[in-house]
């Protein structure tokens, strides 16, 4: 039997190295699918690629995978350029939804592939298996094959697999795609837990907003084959730069509002004073706009208006609100301590701080 930490010299708990994609560029025949998109991720950033179906997100991983050559642009690794090299040469970990474990392998021998492969040592691999195995809380199931296995745990098996070999950067597509939601945020958790023990470099791809935000140092919105916004997850959230990465992420407010020299005015002819930004799209989410059952003021971000629907969503009630001109406001009021409904027809104010809004222009 050999010490654990003998076993692991020279591999360690490794740390994560920088990934860098310059100006990389993809064409399937005539459409581009990648378009010159640059990013820069320093060593141990949990780095998120967001966007809806066709956006290019797999195959922007694909290409920091290796399994897809750029047409132009580089790759660049821990300050290496690996363009042209193979997947095998990248050393990389990987969770790609089409990469599933193989049914004719038990979990133990699923998760030393990496090393196997490699020609690492007996006792190297076993101490290997053994602390991803406990890392995934899967100790125990070793013997196990997948059809033996909830779809859960073979996505754990699969993350073990990817983080057996102790990788600098580790690639998930989607990981955690085919489970319900209890078990996808435990999981959530519990990568991003494991991330940061090894402090691995993480680039993650997902469809799923909340994923994102919960788990991500920071995130890319791709659009079209671009880079729509890059930024922490508050500040993506809370600041977009446009309509579109404004309604991708959650529910927006985006009000037509006119401009008037320096004087924005909303649907009703109100004031408006917007936190930053420029253009006659106001920006501002449900969960900052106030309702009360008072008159206007007469002060600026203030909408009269009728509520259309309150929606009880336990938590919070969730008001549209009519304020003329074929425009609806969403509020979210949290249902606190003495709460006021206000019913369907009821005349309210909304109100917002202007410092919680913007104004885009696209
Ligand atoms: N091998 C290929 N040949 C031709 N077109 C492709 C190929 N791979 C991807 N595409 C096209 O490139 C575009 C981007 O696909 P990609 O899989 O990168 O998007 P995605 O954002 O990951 O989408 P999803 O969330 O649906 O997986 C799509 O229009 C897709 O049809």
């Amino acid at each position: 039997m050999v010490a654990l930490g003998a076993a692991l010299k020279g591999g360690g708990l490794s740390g994560g190295a920088s990934v860098a994609l310059e100006a990389v560029t993809k064409r399937y025949g005539t459409e581009t699918v990648v378009a010159g998109v640059s990013l820069a991720i320093p060593a141990g950033e949990f780095f998120t690629l967001l966007g809806p179906s066709g956006s290019g997100k797999t195959t922007t991983l694909s290409m920091l995978a290796g399994f897809v050559i750029p047409d132009e642009g580089r790759v660049v690794m821990g300050g290496q350029d690996m363009t042209q090299v193979p997947p095998r040469g990248r050393g990389l970990g990987m969770v790609f939804q089409n990469y599933a474990i193989f049914p004719h392998l038990n979990v133990a021998e699923n998760v030393a592939f990496p090393l196997t492969v490699k020609g690492a040592p007996k006792a190297e691999i076993q101490a290997r298996v053994a602390e991803a195995l406990a890392m995934v809380k899967l100790t125990g199931f070793e013997a196990r094959y997948a059809r033996q296995l909830s779809g859960g745990q073979q996505q754990r098996v699969a993350l073990a697999r990817a983080i057996v070999a102790h990788p600098r950067i580790v690639l998930m597509d989607e990981p955690l795609g085919a489970l319900d939601k209890n078990l996808r945020f435990h999981m959530q958790v519990e990568i991003k837990e494991i991330q940061q023990r090894l402090g691995m470099t993480a680039i993650y791809v997902t469809h799923d907003q909340e994923e994102a935000l919960t788990m991500s140092d920071r995130i890319a919105i791709m659009d079209g084959g671009r880079i729509a916004q890059m930024g922490p997850p508050r500040e993506v959230y809370e600041k977009p730069d446009s309509r579109f990465v404004a309604a991708f992420l959650g529910e927006a407010n985006l009000l037509d509002v006119t401009r008037d020299g320096a004087l924005v005015r909303g649907p009703g002819g109100g004031a408006i004073e917007a936190g930053a930004g420029q253009g006659t799209t106001l920006f501002v989410r449900p969960e900052k706009v106030t309702v009360s059952a008072a008159a206007p003021s007469g002060g600026p971000n203030q909408l009269p208006g009728q509520v259309l629907h309150a929606s009880f969503l336990g938590n919070v009630v969730r008001y549209a609100v009519d304020v003329g001109q074929g425009a609806t406001v969403l509020a979210d009021a949290v249902n606190g301590p003495g709460a006021v409904l206000h019913a369907p027809g009821a005349p309210v104010t909304l109100h917002w701080r202007a410092e919680d809004s913007r104004l885009l222009a696209a």
